[in-house]
């Protein structure tokens, strides 16, 4: 099974190149493997042991699965033949298992998010070649779907990192997965990683920390701790100590690939806590034995999804807020008008984009508030003082990173391209994808040119990594940003484990779901992008 398994996704070649007869095959494959499932059950049923004993953990994580499948799987056949076999299963008297949570985020009403069963037929096939692929729709994809373009470079990029012909064996892609998450503690990621871990064959005693781990990769908790913290401190030593450690070492391929999957996992850290991303349905948190203590719960509402109030706060501070998006489009009408007016001097610009730099330092973050359920993972890391915030505290600074003197565009695109070939090309498609993506629209506002924000957004974030570009007036921040909004940014991007629902909602008030997600997609490809510099910098600084 294992094999098949493995085959079938060999054949996948790309999200948008499957024809009809590849889906419908991997519609069977899948088919296969629930019928494979169900007869399974039957031994395990003459069996009986109480529901919910141990022994009948294998009956479990069948049913989990099936409920998954119910829920997730964006072929409809399957979908009905899961929903069909758990409401035969109840039937037998087995307590079957239901999901917890209201959708795939905390913070967005389950209404408002793409149900799997839908979708247009673009997105659907989509979702079709991230499912036959990865075996799952997960809740960042469902997310991510209020931007299907996206959604589509985003997956084909993701898959090919973690599944394509590549430098790093896969166990070791998804525990540096694992690694790179753990460090801003996000145990949705790093429970989806442990999975797949383990599933490709990875050994279990790796997990208990990453000292058990072979030595090569504990070599690389150093360049992951700085890359997610303090990513201006990565010099050419650190990647000489990793190229040059006799039999451990790294080749300078295999780094790249570590390197991106690395950069990749934090930012998409941020973008879960970012989003509030729920636990997958067969992941823990995610679904519970025990019945609801109301009303009798029916197996119809796990294929419907009507099993939960939407705790959605829609009255929210409309009021108060009125005229938020007006002004704002007004500042962005003036700053339009001045621009061709006046120019500032060069000096101006530099002192200018330094208070910027200094003044996101002293964004406060923390809200001691929520606390995000997590399974023990801060085994997988050391040294877990080593963070944002104890940086900024001492009063360090950022020190400039010049963007003329090293590019994304002249520079970082085309060293990746030559020692991972492809990689180069799905990042850059990414970055344009997040960095160009527009519907002209603020909030209920049509046909605005919104470049000057999303570029003020973008901006920010390389300002708060000390990356500067000479032709960019950083007095337009102030103009365009707001203090919760700042708030919300710095949080996201430098300890998105504190993100919480309040900050979700303060900031930008009026604006739709969609666009808040459109606005993390931004930070994380330019968090992504700034640590990447700072890594491939440090590179061509070795190999010079
Ligand atoms: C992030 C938002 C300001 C994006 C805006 N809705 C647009 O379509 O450009």
């Amino acid at each position: 099974m294992e094999m098949q398994h493995q085959e079938s996704l060999g054949r996948w070649d790309g999200l948008g190149s499957r024809d009809a007869s590849s889906r419908a095959e991997a519609m069977e494959f899948i088919c296969q493997e629930v019928m494979r499932k169900v007869e399974a059950i039957e031994p395990i049923k003459a069996a009986t042991p109480a529901p919910g004993s141990s022994s009948n953990s294998d009956l479990n994580d069948i049913l989990v699965h099936l409920l998954m499948l119910s829920r997730r799987c964006p072929f409809e056949d399957v979908r009905g033949r899961c929903t069909q076999l758990l409401r035969d299963i109840q039937d037998l008297g087995i307590r079957i298992p239901r999901p917890l949570g209201s959708g795939p985020s905390r913070f967005i009403p389950e209404k408002e998010i793409l149900q799997v069963s839908k979708v247009d037929a673009s997105t659907q096939a989509i979702f079709e070649d991230a499912f036959a692929a990865l075996r799952r729709l997960d809740n960042i994809s469902l997310v991510m779907s209020f931007h299907p373009q996206y959604l589509e470079s985003f997956l084909r990029t993701q898959h090919y990192l973690l599944q394509m012909d590549g430098p790093l064996p896969l166990h070791y892609r998804h525990y540096i997965c694992i690694m790179a998450a753990a460090r801003h503690q996000c145990s949705y990621l790093v429970n989806l990683h442990v999975n797949d871990f383990l599933q490709v064959g990875g050994n279990t005693k790796w997990l208990n920390g990453l000292n058990e781990a072979p030595q090569k990769l504990q070599q690389l908790g150093e360049i992951n701790k700085i890359l997610a913290h303090r990513p201006w401190l990565l010099t050419k030593e650190h990647i000489e100590r990793l190229l040059k450690a006799e039999e451990h070492s790294w080749s300078l391929a295999e780094l790249i690939h570590a390197v991106v999957l690395l950069t990749h996992y934090h930012s998409l850290s941020s973008f879960t806590f970012g989003c509030g991303i729920m636990p997958e349905i067969n992941c823990d948190g995610g679904h519970t034995f025990r019945p609801p203590s109301v009303s009798q719960y029916c197996v119809c509402d796990i294929a419907n999804g009507n099993g939960h109030a939407n705790h959605h706060n829609d009255l929210l501070g409309n009021q108060e807020m009125c005229g938020e998006v007006e002004e704002l489009m007004e500042r962005m009408k003036q700053l339009q008008e001045c621009r061709d007016d006046e120019e500032a001097s060069q000096e101006e610009m530099a002192t200018r984009f330094e208070r910027e730099k200094t003044e996101s330092m002293l964004v406060v973050t923390s809200e001691d508030e929520e606390c995000v359920p997590s399974r023990d993972i801060s085994r997988h890391f050391e040294d877990t003082s080593y963070g944002y915030q104890d940086f900024s505290r001492r009063g360090e600074q950022v020190p400039t990173f010049r963007a003329q003197d090293y590019s994304w565009e002249d520079h970082g695109f085309s060293l990746v391209n030559r020692l991972y070939p492809d990689v180069g090309q799905m990042l850059d498609e990414k970055f344009q994808m997040a960095y160009n993506l527009t519907y002209n629209t603020m909030a209920t506002h049509k046909d605005v040119d919104t470049s000057m924000l999303r570029r003020a957004i973008w901006n920010y974030i390389h300002c708060m990594f000390g990356i500067r570009y000479d032709d960019y007036d950083y007095g337009e921040i102030n103009q365009l940003l707001d203090r919760s909004f700042k708030i919300y940014i710095k949080t996201m991007v430098c300890s998105p484990e504190k993100t919480t629902k309040r900050m979700y909602e303060s900031f930008w008030r009026q604006f739709q779901h969609s666009e808040k997600v459109h606005v993390n997609l931004l930070l994380m490809e330019a968090r992504m992008q700034a640590e990447l510099l700072y890594a491939l910098r440090a590179i061509t600084r070795y190999m010079t």
